[in-house]
């Protein structure tokens, strides 16, 4: 896997080696939590838009919503029965029924000894100070009979018991949820003001890339990456726009850069590692994007590049398919986050334990592809596959995962407690 490009002695022979010199600082490999504090240093949410409620779900407030109406708005029943004076009710009473009163209908007062029959949802009618409920009567045929009392206030939902008008319903940095959209919806609020949503731009690069359906040729792959960052992108909020492939050549993918670099994020997948045929990093700069860092401490995915160019944040994610998972999942999602205004933009790890031992994860944080089975106390436990590589697209399909072994923690046993990356 080229890992021996670590070694003091191999560092020194790929510095001297002359066509991919590379410059000291850039063959250390910075540390997961470093490069992504560098991704993440100085996002600031994407400026907020009016949208109605409908097209808010998952986003994230960005200035308060109030309620426009008490909820609820007005006294209304909870059961379906008869709108009655508490006073008037005991066991045998009769009681003249003056109407029939529907949710949304028209309303009317009730005097001394009548009732109005009513719906569930209706409002109280002038004069009513409690609900009958129907399993509690008899007849309701001009005339009802209770056969039970009632006291004052049975069954009334009272406007405004749940909210005020102008109470804060969403804060900055709440993600709409369905709960949220909930309390917004029913009190009135159409529209909310959330951070737009972010672009991002894909572009896969290599002469090897294969579109799917076209017939298998000598030397050429299909092509996935785009489908899978495209997917794990747009779960998170963002509108992507892929590009056509870029053939390994310098000046297209030059001009792809150049195109994406319109959006919010772009995501290079392929050609940034130190092959001669690996133009990206040389396009990225001729296009003026200044380099952050160029390797993290991370397998698979080591080669991962991070750069901007003004507002714009620019990934170069190594190509092998696992690598890009990954490099998508640990870094551009949480920067995705952060423009969209979550509050909580670190990757959606989890903690679970490893089902058998685990080898030395040498010199780099480790992401071993797994099955993730839930025990039967709820611990998530991952079964590392046999096969591990970044290219094992197949072992990925049989499992649901990764378990993380930090780099530096050794061999881990049985039972060891890790962080888990679900897919
Ligand atoms: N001399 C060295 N060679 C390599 C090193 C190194 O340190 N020294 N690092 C290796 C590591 S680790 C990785 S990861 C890869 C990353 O290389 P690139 O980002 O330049 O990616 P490519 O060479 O273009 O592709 C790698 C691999 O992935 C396949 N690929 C590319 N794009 C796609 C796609 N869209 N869908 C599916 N598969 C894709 C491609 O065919 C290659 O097999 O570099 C190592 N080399
Ligand atoms: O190990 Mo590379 O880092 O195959 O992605």
């Amino acid at each position: 896997m080229g890992e021996g490009a670590q070694a003091p002695r191999q560092r020194r022979g790929l510095r001297a080696a002359g066509p991919h010199h590379v410059a000291d600082r850039r063959l250390t490999l910075k540390d997961f939590d470093e490069a992504l504090a560098l991704v993440l240093e100085g996002i600031e949410p994407l400026a907020p838009e009016t949208v109605p409620l409908p097209r808010a779900e998952g986003r994230v407030i960005a200035e308060p919503a109030r309620a426009a109406i008490d909820l609820p708005p007005f006294d209304r029943t909870a059961m379906d029965g008869y709108a009655v004076r508490a006073a008037d009710v005991a066991p045998g009473v009769a009681l003249q029924v003056v109407g029939d009163l529907a949710a949304g209908g028209e309303t009317l007062v009730i005097g001394p000894h009548t009732a109005a029959r009513i719906s569930t949802g209706a409002a109280i009618p002038e004069g009513a100070d409690s609900i009958l409920k129907v399993e509690d009567t008899e007849g309701g045929d001009g005339v009802v009979t209770a056969t039970a009392s009632v006291r004052e206030g049975l069954h009334i939902r009272r406007r405004g018991e749940d909210v005020h008008a102008g109470d804060v319903l969403a804060r900055p940095g709440d993600v709409l949820t369905v709960a949220r959209l909930s309390a917004l919806a029913s009190a009135g609020v159409a529209t909310v003001s959330v951070p737009r949503v972010p672009k991002v731009s894909l572009i896969v690069t290599g002469d090897e890339l294969l579109p799917p359906g076209a017939p298998p040729e000598p030397g050429k792959i299909y092509e996935s990456n785009s489908l899978v960052v495209a997917s794990l992108v747009r779960a998170v909020g963002a509108e992507v726009e892929q590009q056509p492939p870029v053939p390994d050549d310098f000046e297209a993918t030059k001009a792809a850069i150049e195109h994406g670099l319109e959006s919010d994020i772009l995501i290079v997948s392929g050609g940034v590692s130190v092959g001669p045929h690996d133009h990206v990093k040389p396009a990225f700069e001729a296009c003026g994007v200044d380099e952050v860092f160029w390797r993290v401490r991370i397998k698979p995915g080591k080669p991962l590049w991070f750069g901007r160019r003004g507002r714009t944040l620019v990934f170069g994610l190594p190509g092998n398919p696992l690598s890009a998972i990954v490099g998508t999942a640990m870094f551009v999602l949480p920067a995705l986050r952060s423009l969209r205004g979550e509050p909580n933009v670190q990757p959606r790890l989890v903690k679970g334990r490893l089902g058998e031992p685990a080898g030395p994860s040498d010199n780099r944080t480790t992401f071993l592809i797994s099955k993730l089975v839930e025990d039967e106390d709820g611990t998530l436990v991952a079964w590392p596959t046999e096969r591990q590589g970044s290219h094992m697209t197949g072992a990925l399909g049989e499992s649901d995962g990764f378990a993380i072994a930090p780099h530096g923690s050794g061999s881990l046993p049985a039972g060891a407690e890790v962080q888990l990356l679900r897919l």
